[in-house]
């Protein structure tokens, strides 16, 4: 007789979620509650959700990264309990991700190849603001006798006061500024004996802090000063993106793509709006710009195709529009889009998970797997990865081009970052603006921006829009 061992029992999650008063009225609420220095965080225009502990954290590798974390995800759901008075995209369980935006970095021995290419985190305790709605969940692993109980949550997580970074002083990163217009120009000859329509290839700035960079004093300052931007933290990588990849909530699904750069004018702030006439003009230019509109064009073609399989319509307006942030401005896409709630089954699902419903629910108790379910906005973001926003067109031939003249390690820079609930719903930016926090050493942070290039691109050009890129970072890591 063969005697086989019982299956590992996934772990069993205990969740509730609950009002509470409102918060301040205040860009920076949300970031100034968050207790230590491991936070994350997801907010723009002083809503979204933050989060702090680690109920549980899953990393993945190459190319099966978001696959694998999809699974975790619902494996770990399968079982979970959940009180959920409040009841709206964000409450409930929820876990925070971010993905590097290559599968592997072929030859480059620079890379750890023990390092994940993909984490999920499943906080302790999530705070949540949503249309003057605030709410707090706390999620509890059973049987982790060492994890404090949700009453000691306060007292396990103390509020360690934010502290400056002082003094900072920036190197070159992997490539020099110098060098990277060349990379730019190699670019450029490539495109011209059309070998491709447009790459995007990016450079990284290093910054040594006098003290070690504490990421909440990075998330204050972008929440305030680039509130339309969403602000984020997850395992060191910080950011404040104006790209949202894919939202997914309640069947309807949204994408903002941007390509198409013109960098403003400084104000006396530092932010922008320096002279609104000369920002007028700019935003005329980019709007006409036959070189700008190409860029935008292959971007926005890009996320419609690989949004088409999982929605039964969508809407792509044919124009874009000029957005404008304190650094830059940009070309704008909005696309919308009905998911086509079937398409799970194409994506391969089976386990299905139920979301929450309204007051109190119990989440799959029994574990039964009940049918297909739709794709998850994980899913989507995984189809959608990577858009010609950050990669370049064709898909492959731009990745393969990358990955020959860059010499740069993007690891999770222009990936997918953001958060998922228990139904899939949830919000997926992908990684710019941002800046990874050395785990070695907190003092060391490295700063990356990225630029489309297509044929009539100037690699001089180029090198000043990625600067304007890099400011959101440099203001962060500032301390006026
Ligand atoms: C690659 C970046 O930005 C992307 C490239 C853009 C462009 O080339 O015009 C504009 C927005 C983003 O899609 C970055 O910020 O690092």
């Amino acid at each position: 007789m063969t005697v086989t061992a019982p299956p590992l029992a996934p772990p069993r999650l205990v969740v509730r979620t609950s009002r509470i008063d409102d918060l301040p009225d205040d860009l920076g609420a949300l970031v100034d509650l968050l207790p230590d220095t491991r936070p994350l965080a997801w907010v723009r225009h002083g809503d979204g959700v933050v989060g702090w502990g680690e109920a549980l954290r899953f990393e993945t590798f190459g190319p099966g990264r978001f696959a694998d974390a999809e699974h975790a995800w619902h494996q770990v759901l399968v079982g979970a309990s959940v009180h959920d008075d409040v009841d709206r995209p964000g409450t409930g369980p929820i876990a925070f991700g971010s993905f590097a935006f290559d599968d592997v970095v072929p030859g480059d021995e620079t890379v750890d190849p023990t390092r994940a290419s993909g984490v999920l985190i499943v906080p302790r305790v999530v705070v949540g603001r949503r249309d003057g709605v605030c709410w707090t969940t706390t999620i509890e692993l059973l049987g982790d006798r060492a994890a404090p109980a949700p009453d000691a949550l306060p007292e396990a997580y103390p509020r360690i006061p934010v502290t400056a970074p002082g003094q900072v002083h920036y190197a070159d990163g992997s490539v020099s500024p110098e060098d990277w217009k060349g990379v730019v120009a190699e670019g450029i000859s490539r495109i011209k004996e059309r070998e491709l329509d447009k790459v995007v290839l990016a450079r990284d700035v290093a910054a040594a802090a006098q003290d070690p960079v504490d990421p909440r004093h990075l998330l204050g300052r972008l929440a305030q000063g680039y509130e339309a931007c969403w602000t984020f933290s997850v395992d060191g990588l910080v950011g404040a993106t104006p790209e949202l990849l894919v939202r997914s909530e309640k069947g309807l699904v949204t994408s903002r793509v941007l390509a198409g750069t013109i960098p403003r004018t400084e104000g006396p702030d530092r932010l922008g709006a320096g002279d609104a006439g000369a920002d007028r003009r700019a935003a005329a230019l980019l709007a006409g710009s036959s070189k700008d509109l190409e860029e935008h064009a292959y971007a926005a073609r890009s996320v419609a195709a690989a949004l088409e399989p999982y929605c039964s319509s969508m809407n792509v307006p044919e124009v874009p529009f000029v957005l404008h942030l304190p650094n830059v401005m940009h070309l704008a896409t909005d696309v919308t889009a009905v998911l086509d709630q079937s398409a799970g089954t194409r994506l391969g699902a089976r386990d299905a998970v139920r979301g929450p419903g309204a007051g109190a629910a119990e989440v799959g108790a029994a574990g039964e797997p009940d049918g297909p379910r739709p794709p998850s906005s994980l899913s989507l973001a995984a189809a959608l990865h990577p858009s010609a926003a950050v990669c370049g067109t064709p898909t492959e031939s731009a990745r393969s081009l990358i990955r020959e003249i860059e010499g740069l390690d993007r690891a999770r820079y222009a990936g997918p970052v953001g958060w998922v609930g228990a139904d899939g719903d949830g919000e997926w930016g992908i990684a710019l603006r941002s800046a990874e926090i050395s785990e070695r050493n907190p003092r060391h942070v490295r700063l990356f921006a990225g630029c489309g290039i297509v044929a009539a691109s100037d690699p001089v050009a180029e090198l000043a829009e990625s600067e304007a890129k890099l400011e959101p970072m440099r203001y962060a890591l500032r301390d006026d």
